[in-house]
């Protein structure tokens, strides 16, 4: 595991830029594609930014979403309609490289058809992502996996359907554990001190009960990179 810290968000998404450029164009040089996970809330608003900056074969990235939630495309909700808004229009990448989540339908159903998708995408039943791009809320969820919650120890399931999220929307699909410990690179991307508490009880206390702590790559890297704010009691 490597940690990172940085002094404020504009060096996180200066960092985060080059994490990203190296990881895609080796995964690029390597196997010819580079497949990563998006999450939503603030990781959204960094990768709006940093993207833009970074030097790339974009014709080669495939993009999924760590978790979405199940609100129409134009909510403000939308991880994908923000991503479609604000991103797409500043990057070569182009809608069609994204795999979206099925909306409309029962989240059972969303899941159902997103591993489809994901398993079209990956050519297999194994989703191996070269880069998952995580963030954490104040209570250390990550994805859509919330403290106490029974889908933190889902194992037969790649990507999970939730109706109950303690955050708004309630209704999500989520990747589990399974599929993203096996990423080859898991990168956590946080800033303020709203995060410090959860970063303490994740990195100095090992505390198991903070979902974000069970991100673990079984043979990959886990990066945590910080600004100085949410890494202050480390
Ligand atoms: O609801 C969600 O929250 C987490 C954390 O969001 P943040 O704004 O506190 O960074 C996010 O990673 C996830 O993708 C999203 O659906």
């Amino acid at each position: 595991m490597t940690t990172i810290v940085v002094n404020d968000e504009q060096e996180l998404v200066t960092k985060l830029a080059s994490k990203i450029e190296k990881i895609a164009n080796d995964a690029i040089e390597n196997r010819g594609k580079f497949y990563v996970g998006f999450s939503g809330g603030s990781v959204l608003n960094y990768l709006c930014e940093c993207l833009q900056t970074v030097d790339t074969d974009w014709s080669n990235w495939v993009v999924a979403f760590c978790d979405e939630r199940l609100v129409p495309e134009n909510d403000d909700d939308s991880t994908f309609g923000t991503y479609k808004r604000e991103l797409i229009p500043k990057t070569k990448l182009v809608e069609q490289q994204f795999i979206k989540i099925k909306q409309g339908v029962s989240a059972q159903e969303a899941a159902q058809d997103y591993t489809e998708k994901l398993t079209k995408a990956f050519g297999s039943e194994d989703f191996v992502f070269d880069l998952l791009l995580l963030g954490m809320g104040p209570d250390g969820h990550t994805c859509s996996l919330f403290p106490g919650h029974p889908l933190l120890d889902e194992t037969k399931l790649k990507v999970a359907p939730i109706t109950d999220s303690p955050k708004f929307p309630p209704e999500r699909i989520t990747l589990t554990f399974p599929t993203i410990n096996k990423a080859r690179n898991c990168l956590f991307a946080i800033c303020g001190s709203s995060k410090a508490e959860m970063i303490q009880r994740i990195l100095k206390d090992n505390d198991e009960s903070v979902p974000a702590r069970r991100v673990k790559p079984h043979s990959g890297s886990l990066y945590w990179v910080l600004d100085q704010h949410s890494a202050k009691n480390l």
